[in-house]
């Protein structure tokens, strides 16, 4: 069997002059849990809804366990919740359910379902009568239904509170522990480096970092430290312990670091400078000066 849930490969989407998702590779072990983690605008939704076959890429392909979107989505082997999807209204949640364990072979039971989603005491309650986090839980419940190989969640705890969150990723866990797949995407960098197992960091359409929790953490703590130096000498700046990255404009030096204290004591015992601030560059700034590597002028 073929070990990949998932493989992007040149995944490209322009919306006139804006690359939505420009030039993504991607491939995605089965039983894995990964995120797609990035700000607002940085493409998550746009290449969910190509990877599941929603919209159109302008160039790229996508295979989703070993066949076009199409076949897994028509084999049962995928299910999706996404953001904002509407319901039939004056449905009941159980119509819903019922609706949604009719388009799958292999259906979850219809009480496990509405346990899972936390909807147990909404069963008979219409679908668009539930609150905002309520109906994003049964749009959860529609997308377990079918007990898919591949559970796919454009920012799935975006409605719901502190308690209802838990809950949701108690339940994605316990999918995940049985050998699914799950890909999710997300803002919040706590809910990637929890539930995840690997995050993957897209800004502008691009993939700027991939790695464990433990490594996009890493990269997230960084800082920048500017200054201009006295003498004008940037040589060896960029073997100064923690740096990632050296930018430099006329005199001001900006160094990218994963140590600010230990870079800028190195810094202060070897060389003369005016002007230091340390700033955090925040999370979408650091990934991208951090995948830019080495010195730029
Ligand atoms: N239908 C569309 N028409 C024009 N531009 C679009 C369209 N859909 C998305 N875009 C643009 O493409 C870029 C990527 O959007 P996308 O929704 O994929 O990002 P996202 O990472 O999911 O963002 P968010 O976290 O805000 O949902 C943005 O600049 C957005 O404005």
């Amino acid at each position: 069997m073929d070990d990949e849930a998932v493989r992007l490969a040149g995944l490209t989407r322009h919306y006139g002059p804006v690359r939505a998702v420009d030039g993504i590779d991607l491939s995605i072990a089965r039983g894995s849990t990964v995120a797609l983690l990035g700000p607002n605008g940085a493409g998550k939704t746009t290449t969910i809804s190509i990877l599941l076959g929603l919209a159109p890429a302008d160039a790229g392909t996508v295979s989703l366990l070993g066949g076009t979107p199409a076949e897994a989505v028509r084999a049962g082997l995928v299910g999706a919740m996404l953001q904002g999807a509407g319901f039939v209204p004056g449905a009941t949640v159980t119509d819903l359910v019922e609706l949604a364990r009719a388009l799958y072979p292999h259906p979850l039971d219809a009480d496990r379902i509405l346990r899972l989603a936390g909807l147990t005491g909404l069963a008979t309650r219409r679908v668009d009568r539930l609150s905002g986090g309520e109906a994003q839980r049964a749009r959860f419940a529609f997308a377990l239904a079918g007990q898919p190989d591949l559970l796919v969640l454009d920012e799935p705890t975006a409605a719901l509170d502190v308690e209802g969150r838990e809950a949701f990723w108690t339940a994605i866990r316990r999918y995940a522990d049985d050998g699914h797949t799950v890909l999710f995407s997300t803002h919040h960098l706590h809910e990637a480096d929890e539930y995840a197992d690997r995050v993957v960091v897209l800004a502008a359409g691009r993939v700027v970092a991939d790695g464990t929790p433990a490594q996009v953490r890493a990269l997230a703590g960084a800082r920048t430290v500017t200054f201009d130096l006295a003498d004008g000498a940037v040589d060896g700046l960029e073997q100064l312990p923690a740096v990632r990255s050296v930018r430099v404009r006329g005199d001001r030096v900006v160094l990218i670091t994963e140590d600010a204290d230990a870079t800028v004591l190195a810094l202060a015992a070897g060389r003369g400078f005016r002007g230091l601030e340390v700033a955090a560059p925040g999370l979408e700034a650091a990934f991208r000066a951090l995948t830019s590597t080495g010195t730029e002028h």
